[in-house]
């Protein structure tokens, strides 16, 4: 079970003066229950690439299959397979639009024939999810939430699709760190919970550090890695900085390797600290 893109490239505006190459020859296999993370520079390809993981887009070339089904074929299998997977784009509390945070998340589930009292289990499911709590959330108009807590709703829509696999394009954007943390948190719950396939695309190594399992850098409209974020972390800096992506201070991803009780070379740690007190010393003057 996977989503499987083959030789992808999508071209935006093609054949006119304006044609841009967005990704290229993409060859990307997500396996079911994997948390991959997506990093690399602005305009690298990071949106472009997620959007075809649910047929959102059509590729210019190459093909996409979902657990074995080509999603561009007509008819209800390939309906179906891309249904399986749940999008959240940048910024979905946007896309709020119902009186009640209730009918919001009931929206995407009654439109695929759920039926009523099913729906309220998923509400609840959803809600409990994301960490808001049905009694006291349900009725409210998402309107007057947090940010934070509108993104959550946000996020319980789609999870109330009930999709195998859960794609999130930044969805820390905008939060204060609060927020942030909140979101990560319910995002680290779910996949733990259910074991559900997450693709995550960020900004922030950090982010990412703390969640992923394998982390693909984008660059260019190409992968230029693909591997455990620890060994993209201590082995490819220089590509890291080739494709301008921030890498925070090592002794700091180290810690949230750590913290996920992910085994580390004691060595790599003593020389991140070394070299971080080096650092220290030298600002301190
Ligand atoms: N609708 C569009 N029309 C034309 N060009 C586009 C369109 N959307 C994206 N592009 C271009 O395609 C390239 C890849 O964009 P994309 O949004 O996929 O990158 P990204 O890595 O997600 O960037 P960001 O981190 O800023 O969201 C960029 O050069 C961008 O300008």
């Amino acid at each position: 079970m996977s989503i499987r893109l083959q030789d992808v490239t999508y071209i935006y505006m093609s054949k006119t003066p304006y044609e841009k190459a967005a990704i290229k020859k993409i060859d990307l296999e997500i396996k079911q229950g994997e948390f991959v993370g997506i990093i690399g520079h602005t305009g690298s390809g990071k949106s472009t690439l997620v959007q075809h993981l649910n047929g959102l887009l059509k590729p210019s070339s190459g093909m996409v299959h979902i657990d074995g089904q080509n999603i561009h074929e007509k008819g209800e299998t390939a309906r179906n397979a891309k249904r399986s997977v749940g999008m959240v784009f940048q910024y979905p509390e946007h896309q709020l639009f119902e009186e009640s945070v209730y009918e919001d998340i009931a929206f995407g589930p009654r439109n695929l024939g759920v039926k009523e009292e099913e729906i309220e289990t998923r509400v609840k499911k959803a809600l409990d999810f994301v960490g808001l709590d049905f009694e006291k959330f349900a009725k409210r108009t998402p309107f007057q939430l947090s940010g934070g807590q509108m993104r959550r709703v946000a996020i319980a829509g789609v999870v109330a699709l009930d999709p195998k696999y859960l794609v999130l394009d930044e969805p820390s954007a905008g939060l204060d760190p609060r927020g942030r943390d909140e979101i990560f948190g319910q995002i680290i719950n779910l996949h733990k919970a259910t074991g559900i396939t997450v693709v995550l695309v960020s900004h922030n190594m950090e982010d990412v550090a703390r969640m992923a399992n394998r982390l693909i850098v984008m660059n260019k409209g190409e992968i230029l890695l693909d591997g455990k974020p620890k060994d993209i972390f201590c082995n490819h800096q220089a590509q890291l900085k080739e494709a301008g992506v921030d890498v925070p201070p090592l002794t700091l991803l180290m810690n949230q390797f750590k913290q996920r009780g992910l085994e580390i070379d004691s060595a790599v740690i003593d020389i991140a600290t070394a070299a971080q007190n080096v650092y220290k010393a030298v600002r301190r003057g």
